[in-house]
């Protein structure tokens, strides 16, 4: 059997080497000749597959190591029969650290109480579902979006419109959707950034079409209130520097990067294709997964709250690291500027999660102990 695959997808060797031969090639260049002899096709967020790349290949089967699924032609899949997996989840809290660590920054430089602020999550499925319950654990006021869950299911749902008048913090994980009856590309178009309520943060760690960048970029030169924290951008690896320039984090697609979320999505795709070729799993994650070099973090009970929230944080993941390196690359010539936006993301640092992260709380102290429950942290002896 031969499997095309991404370079960038971790553990490819410890996963899929039983199934036949690997082939790797960068992912924004997998090309038809690439995949004509290919049974399976293994692909992160870079690559589009569609009917021009697969047609008259022999590829069977697509599975991509991400969240997002905006690059997978899915109508041709199933016209042509080809099968398909991602991975729903796999680097959901690398996302839901990377808005805590943004939330942090934001709230030092306009010397803001995160406590007395209003968060809007648009999007709440795997990612945003995650945000909803570490804000609301930590004691936050929490509004939600979500058109589509809400005429499925009902319940404590409001509009964009809404969100957009009432809160202080928007935070966005849709899909990127052109079509259907909720469509996400440009989303916060120009009217409704315009619309934004003075001293919005808003951060958008979804896909970069979800905000229409252009408009972003002429309503923050005009509006010096509102604070922007972007991810993700419109026409990656391209990048308006402008734009980036007026963020305050800037960072090139990294949001969900945690070592953590990269293997999980490869091992979720593994278990897919061990499913469509009725194999018996053999590898595990945990097996693989090292262990974290912070092994755990020791609170005196005095400890101010606040504080405790910014040190367990950050002590896992502060993405102004990110945001430095990024705005360094954004100096040569535009296709310098690409290249090491790839370049960037192929050769991120290790980074883990906060959920998991133990914590012992020394003495008694119930405000520290539920903190560390709300970032997801584990209470140890
Ligand atoms: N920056 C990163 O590194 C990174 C990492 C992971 C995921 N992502 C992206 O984040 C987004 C969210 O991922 P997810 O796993 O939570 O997806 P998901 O499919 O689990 O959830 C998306 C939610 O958005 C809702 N939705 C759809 N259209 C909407 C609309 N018009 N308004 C409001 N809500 C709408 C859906 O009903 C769903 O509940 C995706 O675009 C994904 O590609 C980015
Ligand atoms: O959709 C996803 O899972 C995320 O956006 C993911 O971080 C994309 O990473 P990439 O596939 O571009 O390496």
């Amino acid at each position: 059997m031969l499997i095309v695959a991404d370079e960038n997808i971790p553990l490819l060797e410890e996963f899929f080497a039983d199934f036949g031969e690997i082939r790797r090639f960068p992912g924004r260049q997998i090309s038809r000749a690439d995949v004509l002899d290919a049974d399976i096709l293994l692909v992160r967020s870079v690559t589009k597959v569609d009917r021009d790349l697969l047609e008259g290949s022999a590829v069977r089967f697509v599975g991509t190591c991400t969240i997002g699924t905006d690059h997978l032609a899915l109508e041709y899949f199933q016209r042509a029969g080809i099968q398909w997996s991602s991975a729903p989840g796999c680097n959901a809290r690398g996302v839901v650290d990377y808005v805590l660590g943004s939330l942090l920054t934001l709230a030092e430089i306009e010397g803001a109480d995160l406590t007395q602020r209003t968060y809007g999550v648009v999007g709440v499925g795997e990612v945003g579902g995650r945000l909803v319950q570490v804000l609301r654990s930590l004691g936050f006021n929490v509004l939600l979006c979500d058109p589509p869950r809400q005429a499925d299911e009902g319940g404590d749902y409001v509009s964009l419109e809404q969100i957009i008048e009432q809160c202080d913090v928007i935070s966005l994980h849709t899909p990127l959707d052109k079509t259907g009856s909720d469509p996400t590309w440009h989303l916060l178009d120009r009217e409704r950034l315009n619309q934004l309520k003075p001293g919005t943060w808003l951060i958008n760690a979804s896909r970069g079409a979800v905000v229409d960048n252009a408009a972003l970029r002429e309503v923050l030169t005009r509006r010096e209130d509102l604070q922007a924290v972007l991810d993700v951008w419109e026409g990656e690896p391209q990048v308006d520097v402008e734009l980036a320039d007026l963020c305050v984090l800037a960072t090139p697609h990294i949001a969900g990067y945690s070592l953590d979320g990269k293997q999980r999505g490869t091992a979720q795709i593994y278990q897919a294709l061990c499913d469509y070729l009725g194999h018996l799993p053999q590898v595990k994650l945990a097996d693989l997964l090292p262990a974290p070099w912070l092994a755990k973090v020791e609170l005196s009970a005095d400890s101010d709250p606040a504080w405790a929230m910014a040190m367990l944080c950050r002590g896992v993941y502060d993405p102004r690291r990110d945001d430095a390196d990024f705005r360094r690359s954004l100096t040569g010539s535009v296709e310098e500027q690409k290249l090491a936006f790839d370049g960037l993301r192929k050769n991120y640092p290790i980074r883990r999660e906060i959920e998991g992260l133990a914590v012992h709380v020394d003495g008694e102290s119930v405000a520290l102990n539920q903190l560390v429950k709300a970032l997801g942290g584990v209470l140890v002896p």
